[in-house]
């Protein structure tokens, strides 16, 4: 008899007690995180045959064209976390400010925030390329029975509480960390459940493919075009492959299974990169860290690095150790 594997709902109940504050509540946000992933899965997976996709005519506060799987992923996230009465507050690339979720009893109970961003990847919506799902969770800092506020989001990564992504690629999968390992678990459509078919993640120490927008060379600064030189001529173990999808989930979960770094430095152009902390670079970061791997924006850890606006940008260096450490070095020489 082939042995059981286990399904999301499952691994959640089994390791709940080895979360530190485990009091269910983390456990009920996980399983409400699973359920929008299926809705909005169900929503990707069919693009170009409904109409969701293609631009909704708005900018967000980042400035980018929101697209109309941004919009709908981000209703149904906020929905789903709202709706269950699970989280104090949301904040997402998609909305300007932080929402204050008042819980149904209007004293404020709950502990958790969550960040979002909800559709990552979105310029690979239109052309079927694997996009994904960001998320970051925290316990607030301010008393419970209290409105939230800005502080309980502008949290140090290391403070993280949970962080995952859901990638809607050949398969769809969850990969989430609790701070105890990296597990994926990934979606049977015909059953509706996740399954847990990767077991304890961990980052290759050494790899050879680099994900970088070399389409920026000109406007980067010299350790990165040292680093891709390194990369292209110089390294002792080459060939290193160049692989670059656009979208920072899908690049992340390709190197962390099969060694890789991905990059998204300053530029001329944009001289705090393009990703932004709180909700794309603190999560990966996290779950990089989890996995052997390492996350820095050339000179300090994220993890380490402390916010000061909802949707502040950093550069990002992120992958295999031995990988960043090379990319560090040649950021500083
Ligand atoms: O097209 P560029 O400049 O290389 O940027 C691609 C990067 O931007 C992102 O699309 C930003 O994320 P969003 O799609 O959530 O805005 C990353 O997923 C990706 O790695
Ligand atoms: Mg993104
Ligand atoms: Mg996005």
């Amino acid at each position: 008899m082939s042995h059981k594997i286990q399904t999301l709902g499952e691994f959640i109940i089994e390791n709940q007690t080895a979360f530190k504050y485990s009091s269910g509540e983390l456990s009920r946000l996980i399983n409400s995180i699973r359920l929008a992933a299926k809705v909005v899965n169900h929503e990707v997976n069919k693009a170009g045959l409904v109409d969701i996709i293609g631009a909704v005519g708005d900018t967000n506060i980042q400035g980018e064209d929101q697209q109309k799987l941004d919009v709908y992923a981000n209703e149904k996230f906020i929905q789903t976390l709202t709706k269950r009465n699970i989280v104090c507050g949301i904040a997402s690339e998609e909305e300007d400010d932080f929402i204050a979720i008042n819980s149904q009893d209007e004293n404020h109970q709950n502990k958790y925030v969550v960040l979002i961003d909800p559709l990552d990847g979105s310029s690979n919506i239109d052309v079927n390329v694997s996009v994904g799902t960001i998320f970051s969770v925290y316990r607030r800092i301010t008393p419970v029975g209290t409105p939230v506020t800005l502080k309980d989001f502008l949290q140090k990564g290391s403070q993280q509480v949970a962080a995952g992504y859901i990638i809607y690629g050949t398969s769809t999968m969850l990969v989430y960390t609790t701070g105890a390992g990296v597990n994926g678990f990934t979606l049977n459509p015909a059953i509706g459940s996740f399954y847990l078919s990767h077991p304890n993640m961990k980052f290759p120490l050494d790899g050879n493919i680099y994900s970088i927008n070399e389409g920026n060379y000109s406007h980067f600064p010299q350790g990165v075009k040292s680093y891709i030189k390194y990369c292209q001529e110089e390294a002792e173990d080459r060939p290193y492959t160049s692989r670059y999808i656009g979208s920072l989930v899908s690049d992340f979960h390709r190197n962390m299974i099969k060694g890789g770094i991905y990059i998204y430095p300053q530029s001329s152009k944009n001289p705090n990169g393009k990703l932004r902390l709180l909700y794309e670079c603190n999560p990966m970061a996290f779950l990089a860290e989890q996995a052997n791997g390492k996350a820095s924006d050339g000179f300090t850890r994220i993890l380490d690095i402390q916010p000061t606006e909802l949707h502040q940008r950093v550069p990002f260096i992120c992958g295999s150790k031995n990988m960043v450490e090379k990319a560090e070095a040649f950021m500083k020489a």
